[in-house]
């Protein structure tokens, strides 16, 4: 059985161009080709740091139904997720841009018009650490293909969205709380989970493989967007939650990168042997797209659909 390798990553401690940054790359490179995703053990995040987040993260989902519509946004899966048929016991809130610190802001007022600074300055801290271990996992792959060229333009169209999940325990076996198998629409997210384990991926070999929850480790899957910028060299990370304890209520956090603007795959990776499988799109166009489309096919990536080669999009 094909295990999901896991790497360690720290900020201080991982350098670009040492010995230990190289080896990681090679780890990541493989995993993200063969799986679509690896495990990063982030020792920046402490126990201390991943209790503080889950506990905002409860105060937040505390708040009323009237406060937590507030979360709005035009962008499909971007605002309050609520009573989603099939999924009545799912909820999350988003914070589009989390990165910046003038929309964890415009978050917090909006959900605590009274103030939360522990809410603000937690949420932020989060995203930037995230932002932190997305330069060092992009920027490795950017290496690895010969393309660091690109990478700056790559960041500077990079922007977060963090997402506060909660699947609450069903009181009777009719009412489901796993959303459907699916892959990201994203470039490539981050998934951690407070001590209830639920998030599951499949591996090159077709089997579901359990993320088991700890205070620092992440589950990094690639998203749909980055399968068609890396013309399919890397897979996108097929997953579902399954939540099989019964004890307590799960939260996690998503953290998922989206690009401004348009996404095109480098000319450095089309050639005879690889030709080019899809055309330049807009990534929020595409999130729309998947949004429009009929239920049945979402679990499907769609993304060969949308803008493969062979489709109609001009
Ligand atoms: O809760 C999780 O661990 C996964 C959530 C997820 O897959 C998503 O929001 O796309
Ligand atoms: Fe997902």
């Amino acid at each position: 059985m094909s295990k999901i390798p896991a790497v360690e990553f720290s900020h201080e401690c991982l350098k670009p161009g040492t010995e230990s940054w190289l080896q990681a790359s090679k780890i990541i490179m493989k995993a993200l080709e063969d799986h679509g995703c690896f495990i990063a053990e982030f020792k920046d995040v402490s126990l201390e740091l991943h209790n503080a987040i889950f506990s905002v993260t409860e105060e937040l989902f505390d708040l009323p139904h009237e406060t937590k519509i507030k979360n709005t946004n035009l962008k499909p899966s971007h605002g309050y997720i609520a009573k989603v048929p099939g999924t009545p016991l799912v909820e999350a809130l988003n914070i589009d841009h989390a990165e910046a610190l003038e929309e964890c802001r415009n978050f917090t007022n909006l959900m605590w018009p009274a103030g939360n600074d522990r809410f603000c300055k937690a949420a932020h801290y989060y995203a930037q650490l995230i932002e932190k271990l997305e330069a060092m996992v992009m920027r490795m792959v950017f290496e690895s293909y010969g393309l660091e060229k690109y990478y700056e333009s790559y960041a500077d169209a990079a922007t977060l969205l963090l997402r506060f999940l909660k699947y609450k325990k069903p009181h009777d076996m009719d009412s489901n709380i796993n959303p459907i198998a699916h892959t990201d629409k994203s470039f490539i997210s981050f998934l951690h989970q407070n001590n209830v384990r639920g998030l599951e991926v499949m591996t090159k070999d077709g089997e579901w493989f359990t993320f088991e929850p700890s205070p620092s480790s992440f589950m990094i899957m690639a998203g749909d967007a980055f399968v068609a910028w890396s013309n399919g060299r890397i897979k996108a990370c097929y997953h579902r939650v399954a939540v099989r304890e019964e004890k307590e209520v799960r939260y996690s956090l998503g953290v998922f990168s989206y690009q401004k603007g348009m996404i095109k795959t480098p000319d450095e990776l089309i050639d005879k042997e690889h030709p080019q499988q899809y055309k330049p799109f807009d990534h929020v166009d595409f999130l729309c797209y998947y949004d429009s489309s009929d239920s049945r096919i979402k679990a499907q990536s769609l993304i060969k659909t949308y803008c493969g080669s062979g489709s109609g999009k001009s």
